[in-house]
């Protein structure tokens, strides 16, 4: 809890700054160009650097010209929108009534009133306990089921403040909702937040009203143009800005213009760089804690909000990026993965995280992994120790068996429809041979093209391996064939690739093994 001579912070803004995009474009273009080709677009700086803090039990009033930024601070305080850098710290719960905002225009005051009262807490019971209360309160009688959209500005405040003050929260912001009301409404309010003030309730309180201000606050902030212009005690503020509203009133409507334009000018010049020095000057009067929140405002207003178009090529980088590195790890080739796209994305991005040597290895077609070299040697004969008896023996087998010798290896590139088994009986090897001989690579996906290496011997035999004709019997099958010719239903299906040998007619003539 931040505390300051026995008195705690309520709300501590810290270097605020809110920037919109201002973003024109030529009446008459279509939705998706001013998507992609906004012209001038432009930043907006709504708050420039904004800090204060307020204690417990203080009444804030925010004045300033219209578009000083007083209802975006309100907004942020009240969490409706967040800061584009710095900070607001709030303890408490907090409660907003504005004029233009926070009442929803389809559903009847009634239901509004529900749905404030479960937005900030309260339980359904709660709210129907109070519900006659706040109805009484706001003097809306009959129109308490009008949707709220058919109401006047002064009915929504009346709304919106009597379901605040049955709230009851720690602190209130009220936007400009208590000078719309009528008379009696606005006596019958201001008696209610003196109730709250005296309560020890924090108040902020924005309004064009200068003796509202006066008779309520403790404090004022100036908010000029987005700029903090002043900040005290109530007698020190109030007269100065009193002064400048005097000043203003005092011009004609064209210098009142020609000055709107100019600090409006002064606005729109406002950038980061300038934020930048700004906290440059104030890491003096900071804390070593308050200098990195200043780092991180600088590194946070660095990040500005990218287009749809730089979103897109993102997008398409990050995409490329991915593919890339999945074909390098994958050792397929970029033409084998642009053939098959979804194949290969499917293989490799959703395949579970065990290899093809893994399982291989846990259904026992593989010896178990050697430990490796990194390990402690201790560590790894500890672990031998451990396994069972049985596992010890076989691999003390292992051990003892010569070294097996490795036959002289070609090259052979997989064709459609390949399976480890098919390449496997072709070539009079075991599947195990060849995880073994290609154990840089992961067979569990094999693609058109990729290059595997196969017993050479064995290769060649396979390319003398004489083919004969076979006419088809009736009854005949794939497997009972296979069988025949002591070859397997995959290499039938690869030897006879003309051919679609799912639906086996009597007197077909099929390629198969042997003389
Ligand atoms: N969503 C938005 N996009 C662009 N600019 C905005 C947006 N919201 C507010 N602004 C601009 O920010 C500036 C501050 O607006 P804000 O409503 O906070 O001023 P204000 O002091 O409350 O004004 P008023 O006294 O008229 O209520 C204005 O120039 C306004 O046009």
């Amino acid at each position: 809890m931040i505390t300051k001579n026995d008195k705690k912070i309520k709300i501590k803004a810290s270097y605020v700054t809110k920037r919109f995009d201002l973003i024109s474009t030529k009446s008459g273009e279509s939705r998706i160009k001013k998507a992609f080709f906004p012209t001038n677009k432009q930043d907006f700086w709504a708050l420039r650097n904004v800090s204060f803090e307020l204690y417990d039990g203080e009444t804030i009033g925010i004045v300033g010209l219209n578009g000083s930024g007083k209802s975006t601070l309100s907004n942020i305080i009240s969490g409706q929108i967040s800061p584009t850098t710095g900070q607001v710290e709030i303890n408490g719960d907090v409660s907003i009534i504005s004029a233009s905002s926070g009442l929803n225009g389809n559903l009847t005051g009634r239901e509004n009133i529900r749905l404030k009262g479960l937005m900030s807490g309260m339980s359904k019971r709660e709210i129907e306990e109070k519900m006659e209360d706040i109805i009484a309160f706001s003097e809306l009688k009959e129109f308490i089921d009008q949707r709220v959209k058919t109401y006047s500005s002064g009915m929504r405040a009346k709304l919106g403040f009597s379901v605040m003050v049955h709230q009851d929260p720690d602190i209130m912001v009220i936007d400009e909702g208590l000078a719309t009301g009528d008379q009696t409404f606005v006596g019958k309010s201001q008696k209610k937040m003196f109730e709250f003030r005296e309560k020890g309730k924090t108040i902020l309180l924005v309004s064009h009203s200068i003796s509202t201000v006066r008779s309520w606050s403790d404090k004022v902030l100036w908010l000029h143009y987005g700029a903090v212009k002043e900040y005290g005690p109530v007698d020190e503020v109030l007269p100065k800005y009193e002064a400048f509203i005097h000043w203003f009133n005092g011009l004609d409507r064209q210098q009142q213009e020609d000055y709107k334009t100019k600090v409006r000018q002064e606005q729109l010049a406002y950038s980061m760089e300038e934020y930048k020095k700004e906290l440059r000057r104030s890491e003096t009067r900071e804390t070593r804690k308050g200098k990195n929140n200043l780092k991180k405002f600088t590194s946070k207003a660095m990040k500005k909000k990218s287009s749809l178009p730089t979103k897109v090529l993102l997008f398409f980088f990050g995409f490329l990026f991915i593919w890339l590195v999945l074909v390098n790890t994958s050792k397929a080739t970029l033409m084998t993965s642009l053939k098959n796209p979804i194949g290969f994305f499917g293989n490799h991005l959703f395949q579970p995280k065990q290899s093809f040597l893994e399982r291989q290895r846990e259904q026992g077609n593989l010896p178990a992994e050697p430990p490796k070299e990194d390990k402690p040697q201790e560590e790894a004969v500890q672990e031998e120790a451990d396994k069972k008896p049985e596992q010890n023996e076989s691999s003390q087998n292992e051990e003892e068996k010569p070294e097996e010798s490795t036959p002289r290896l070609v090259e052979y590139s997989i064709q459609t429809g390949d399976t480890l088994d098919a390449i496997a009986l072709r070539f009079h090897t075991s599947v195990e041979e060849l995880i073994r001989l290609n154990h840089a690579q992961d067979l569990s996906v094999l693609m058109v093209g990729q290059v595997i290496q196969v017993p050479e011997n064995q290769a060649s035999e396979e390319s003398e391996t004489a083919l004969t004709e076979y006419t088809v019997q009736a009854g005949d099958t794939l497997e009972s064939i296979a069988l025949q010719f002591h070859t397997s239903v995959e290499e039938l299906v690869r030897l006879n690739q003309g051919q679609d040998l799912s639906l086996l007619m009597a007197n077909q003539v099929i390629k198969v093994p042997g003389s």
